[in-house]
């Protein structure tokens, strides 16, 4: 690969990097791709966009649903990598296209992003993790390759909040956590964001907030519309925060 087009999901940057990705990348140039940025807040993104340019590094917003910032994305990768042919030329070599590698972690779009860009439906996509489970170069005209891969976790993620994030983001499979226990913490996340707190809790169930303990508002909820079946209330929590009910806002801000 010339470039490697690193694509994180906006809500939460921070979570889904590879731990291991910048010592793969050695001297490779990256694109870091915020995807998503339709589920992030206009303040999220300038706070992600102010941060990353502080610390030098290239990265775009994008929407792979609907395909805003994929043709950004196709002219950043071939200039960000043009030195490749200017090398080869020096050495009398015909000129190749240019190699991009689209990583990051499942779900997070990297897919949607490829066929956006091909305006086909080269590479499947589906809204849960683990779709792609093959590597698949393909031809965006004839300067550029694209390379679609499955998305990549770590084999142990030690960061036990960020695996609550990725849990909450539907970034990993569905199996491999306990939606009560996600769904509580999401709770006392969106309770202290700024741009949430009880009152929009209070709002969307009709019911008050009487502590800033996660699990304790999970049973309130259960028992106010589910019987008392605290996993159906979990799953409302994450489904409506999934679908923007709290407002579009990310989980992450950056490092100060
Ligand atoms: N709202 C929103 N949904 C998106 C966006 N990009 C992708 N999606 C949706 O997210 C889901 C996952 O997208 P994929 O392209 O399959 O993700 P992937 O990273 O290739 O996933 P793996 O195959 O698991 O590695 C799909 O349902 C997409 O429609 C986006 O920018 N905004």
């Amino acid at each position: 690969m010339d470039v490697v087009i690193e694509v994180r999901d906006a809500r939460i940057p921070l979570a889904t990097t590879h731990p291991k990705m910048d010592s793969w990348l050695g001297n490779r140039r990256r694109i870091i791709v915020m995807n998503r940025e339709d589920m992030v807040s206009a303040e999220d993104r300038n706070a992600w966009a102010t941060y990353f340019s502080s610390q030098g590094i290239k990265v775009m917003y994008s929407n792979g649903q609907l395909g805003m910032g994929t043709m950004k994305l196709g002219r950043m990768a071939k200039s960000v990598a043009s030195t490749v042919n200017t090398k080869r030329r020096e050495k009398g070599l015909l000129p190749r296209p240019v190699r991009a590698g689209i990583v990051g972690y499942p779900n997070v779009g990297k897919s949607s992003l490829i066929n956006r860009l091909l305006k086909r439906r080269m590479c499947p996509a589906a809204p849960r993790p683990g779709v792609t489970r093959e590597l698949k170069w393909v031809r965006f005209g004839k300067d550029l390759e694209l390379l679609d891969s499955p998305g990549i976790l770590p084999m142990r993620i030690s960061d036990q909040t960020a695996a609550l994030k990725l849990a909450i983001c539907d970034d990993i499979g569905e199996r491999s956590y306990d939606f009560d226990d996600v769904a509580a913490i999401l709770v006392q996340l969106l309770l202290r964001h700024p741009a949430v707190g009880s009152e929009a809790f209070r709002k969307r169930y009709k019911i008050n907030v009487d502590s800033d303990c996660g699990k304790m508002f999970v049973t309130k909820l259960s028992l106010h519309l589910f019987n008392g079946d605290t996993s159906q209330a979990a799953f409302r929590i994450l489904s409506d925060f999934r679908k923007g009910r709290f407002g579009w806002v990310a989980l992450e801000r950056p490092p100060t």
